[in-house]
């Protein structure tokens, strides 16, 4: 169909395909507008279009598309002085007329002569500047080659154009007519013109308007009925509206990475209700009663915070129709609270139990932290007349068995069409008809029924806090393991488990919150229908398709102040530093000397209510390890060299004998943070080897160590027994170590969310807190862009407070003898370690 050529319409209309360089036309990306004539008027530049390779003998120009204005060139002249309407026409068939002149001209042009040398300069030159004009699209393609036309001088043989015969159809036949035609109008129209008589004139020229009017007039109506005709047919031909115009391309796929912003979010993400950070209202004031808000505040919750103040009102029952909540809050801001709290109190209010609560977390110790505040409610609520709610855990730090008995409870019941379809089962001849759900269940049956019985699965406890993984193993595997009572769906820590799809587990569970099976949770009319979804994190992602996952219903996203959903926001009262390593292979010792330095004194909050590292002077209640060692406070290395104990530390080298028999001298707690579970390990052995009064200090946490075993080394930190905890990033998120003043990154997070979820275990709860890192030089830039947000090209998305300080840690040289002790450190740590 786009076989026929179609003269320009327009002056500046770009030239034809059969005007193409040789060498645009022999590229087989090049367009028809490669060729470029110094003159005209550029042609405005058109979508790069694939031209039908190697046709252009096949070009037609055929008269009869401008049939209407189809007079000769003198009689033009004479119109054009008569009549502006015959302007457009006219000025069309001239340009067609002179395309179709200079085609067939050029076409059989020989190479070598004198013309056909200019013109191809020209056209060189035409090519050239076409190349340089970046609007023109398609130049590429007709320059990236080094074009021989290009040459002003050579002449470049034309590949595409067979000399001679152009366009061979239409016939010599079908043309003659047309000529023949043609010698007669002008024949006639000079016999029009060339009057004998001169006295003649006047009546001549009355004729000769007359006649052109006429002419005109005619040609006007043959042009309206071409123009009616073709409205009535079906389709008109596209090519007499394309002439040089592209032929139609598909849509190029443009990749989207354009980020989402705040603008092309869904409103609920867009415009999210913010609150100050230093919100807070006492409970009873946001429905909680005053007996329960009693027990809150005798373990320790006597205001709600901000996230509290927030979200607890969107939560508890309400009048209006509820939806769900989406938090964003930084780390210790209390977000545990602001959804155990309602939901306690929800579930205090039923009777039976029944599993009407899943909190999904993504680590074990997370599970038994959570755990912990939901009995302080559960406690909290009973008082006051409630249901004392169940709490359930399901984390794989059990036997399956045993989790499953802990969940779920089993009973006889006299029933024996069941115990008849239980019977049909086990012999294989079960009627898949007539099974119904609680015969499903029976395939899942461990205990045998008594005889007309069958075993009755029932819920141990209203709320489950879970793994993702094992909760799909219960889904799939525990008899009578239900979400039809399911009222509450908690996912925390969420934008790692919506990355991560453990298990898919996601889908499974809105799979089964979405059966449409009637449940409890279901009350026609009521605003309590349904299942409420509270979805937390302290880098909240606002990444719609993971979101999406959730089915969300009217969701509301709560914002603490200083945060924004995708960025990350630090703890306002935590105070950052970083220490330049100097020798990598002595990073250790670099690492021991912070320990034993006067920054790693108790952390509290100096007179302005600023955290202070440091400080001497601050505040007992502030530190676990003043209250628990009182000793160790008195003796203590820091308190020796407490001469500038205000402010930020300032440099200064600590010389620390790596053989101390002095009494510990820390009077803090710290949580070191290293890449792997190996470096936590070796970490861990090697300070205790360099420092054997830091050893009984030290505890390590890896997710290879079994949760039992990390139990009590939380338990024996958050007792102060232990000082030092060396971790890998199994703890970096959600866990919650009493009044931890220090965080120390001994290797450099790989991201951004694992820094913010690092630190973010000190400076919790309103406290202060320090966050050191210790900074090798090859990680500097990385570190103080990426994480710090200084320097060139600065990319930190972190929101904090401050800024981070640098310190220096042992100036000068180490010692020899301290380095000899770190090297046999070293190799007797080799040794254990190849002996294991
Ligand atoms: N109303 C309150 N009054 C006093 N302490 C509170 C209150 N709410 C929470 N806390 C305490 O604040 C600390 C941090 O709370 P929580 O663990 O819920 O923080 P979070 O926002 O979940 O932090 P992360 O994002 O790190 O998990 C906890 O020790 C908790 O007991």
């Amino acid at each position: 169909m786009y076989s026929r050529y179609i003269p320009p319409a327009k002056e500046n209309a770009p030239p034809s395909r059969a005007q193409a360089t040789p060498a645009a036309a022999s590229t087989p990306s090049s367009t028809p507008y490669a060729r470029y004539t110094p003159g005209q008027v550029p042609a405005p530049a058109p979508a790069p279009v694939q031209p039908p390779p190697a046709q252009p003998q096949r070009i037609v120009f055929n008269d009869d598309d401008f049939a209407p204005v189809d007079y000769s060139q003198n009689k033009r002249s004479i119109d054009d002085e008569l009549t502006g309407a015959a302007e457009d026409k006219k000025s069309k068939k001239s340009r067609s007329k002179k395309s179709r002149d200079e085609t067939p001209v050029e076409d059989i042009e020989e190479p070598g002569s004198k013309d056909s040398k200019s013109r191809k300069r020209k056209r060189a030159d035409a090519n050239q500047d076409a190349a340089l004009s970046k609007d023109v699209p398609g130049e590429k393609d007709a320059t990236s080659e080094p074009a021989p036309e290009a040459s002003p001088v050579e002449p470049v043989a034309e590949p595409q154009v067979e000399p001679p015969t152009p366009t061979p159809p239409p016939a010599e036949e079908e043309r003659k007519p047309k000529r023949e035609k043609k010698k007669k109008r002008k024949q006639d129209d000079n016999e029009d013109i060339e009057m004998p008589d001169a006295d003649a004139d006047a009546d001549d020229m009355r004729k000769r308007h007359k006649s052109v009017f006429e002419k005109v007039q005619k040609a006007l109506q043959a042009k309206d009925a071409a123009a009616e005709n073709a409205s009535e047919e079906d389709e008109p031909e596209p090519e007499v509206e394309h002439g040089l115009e592209p032929l139609p391309q598909p849509e190029p796929v443009v990749f989207d990475a354009s980020k989402l912003t705040y603008e092309t979010l869904p409103p609920w993400l867009a415009s999210p209700i913010r609150v100050g950070p230093d919100i807070s209202r006492p409970f009873t004031e946001l429905g909680i009663s005053s007996e329960s808000a009693r027990v809150l505040e005798s373990k320790g919750f006597k205001d709600a915070f901000a996230v509290q103040t927030a979200v607890l009102p969107l939560l508890l029952p309400s009048p209006d129709r509820q939806g769900d909540v989406v938090v964003a809050a930084p780390t210790g801001s209390g977000k545990t609270l602001s959804y155990v709290l309602p939901m306690v109190q929800d579930i205090s209010k039923g009777r039976v139990t029944r599993l009407r609560a899943l909190i999904v977390l993504p680590t074990r110790d997370l599970v038994q932290q959570v755990q912990q505040a939901c009995e302080a409610c559960a406690a909290a609520f009973s008082v006051s007349g409630g249901k004392k709610v169940k709490v359930g855990t399901a984390m794989g730090n059990r036997v399956f068995r045993e989790e499953q008995s802990a969940v779920m409870g089993e009973e006889q019941r006299y029933y024996p069409r069941g115990y008849e379809q239980y019977l049909q089962k086990q012999s294989g001849f079960a009627d898949p008809e007539e099974s119904d759900d609680e015969a499903e269940d029976l395939d899942l049956q461990r205990t045998q029924p008594l005889p007309y019985h069958v075993v009755e699965h029932t819920s141990k406890v209203d709320v489950l806090i879970c793994t993702p993984g094992r909760l799909v193993e219960h889904i799939t595997k525990t008899p009578g393991f239900s979400l039809d009572y399911v009222r509450w769906l908690i996912v925390d820590e969420a934008d790692k488990l919506l990355a991560q799809d453990f298990q898919q587990w996601l889908d499974t569970v809105t799979d089964k919150l979405n059966t449409g099976k009637p449940g409890a949770r279901d009350f026609p009319g009521s605003n309590k229908s349904g299942v409420r979804k509270v979805i937390l994190s302290a880098t909240m992602t606002r990444d719609i398709s993971l979101l999406n996952g959730l089915k969300l219903a009217r969701p509301k996203l709560i914002v603490v102040e200083g945060t924004k959903a995708g960025e990350q926001s630090l703890p306002p009262l935590l105070k950052e530093f970083a220490i330049k390593v100097r020798e990598p292979s002595l990073k250790p010792l670099f690492l021991l000397d912070l320990l034993n330095s006067k920054h790693m004194s108790a952390v509290g909050e100096d007179d302005t209510g600023k955290a202070s590292a440091g400080s001497e002077t601050s505040s007992d209640s502030e530190s676990s390890s003043s209250e628990s060692d009182s000793d160790a406070d008195s003796d203590s290395y820091s308190s020796s060299d407490s001469s500038d104990d205000e402010g930020l530390p300032q440099p200064k080298h600590q010389h620390v004998p790596t053989t101390s028999t002095s009494k510990p001298s820390l009077t803090t707690t710290v949580l070191i943070f290293t890449k792997s579970n190996e470096a936590a390990l070796r970490l861990s052995r090697l300070l205790a080897l360099l420092s054997p009064t830091l050893g009984p200090l030290i505890g390590t946490l890896t997710s290879s160590t079994k949760t039992s075993r990390r139990a009590r080394t939380l338990r024996a930190f958050a007792q102060g027994k232990t000082r030092i905890l060396v971790a890998s990033d199994l703890v970096s998120r959600g866990i919650d170590l009493p009044d931890l003043g220090h965080v120390v990154n001994y290797d450099v997070p790989l991201s951004e969310t694992s820094y913010v979820h690092r630190v973010g275990r000190t400076a919790r709860a309103g406290r202060g807190g320090c966050a050191w890192t210790l900074v090798e030089h090859a990680e500097a830039r990385r570190f103080w862009r990426e994480f710090a947000g200084e320097g060139k090209g600065k990319e930190s998305g972190i929101v904090r407070a401050g800024k981070v300080e640098r310190v220096r840690i042992g100036e000068g040289e180490m010692e020899e003898e301290r380095v000899r002790a770190y090297e046999e450190a070293l190799g007797r740590l080799a040794r254990e370690a190849g002996g294991r």
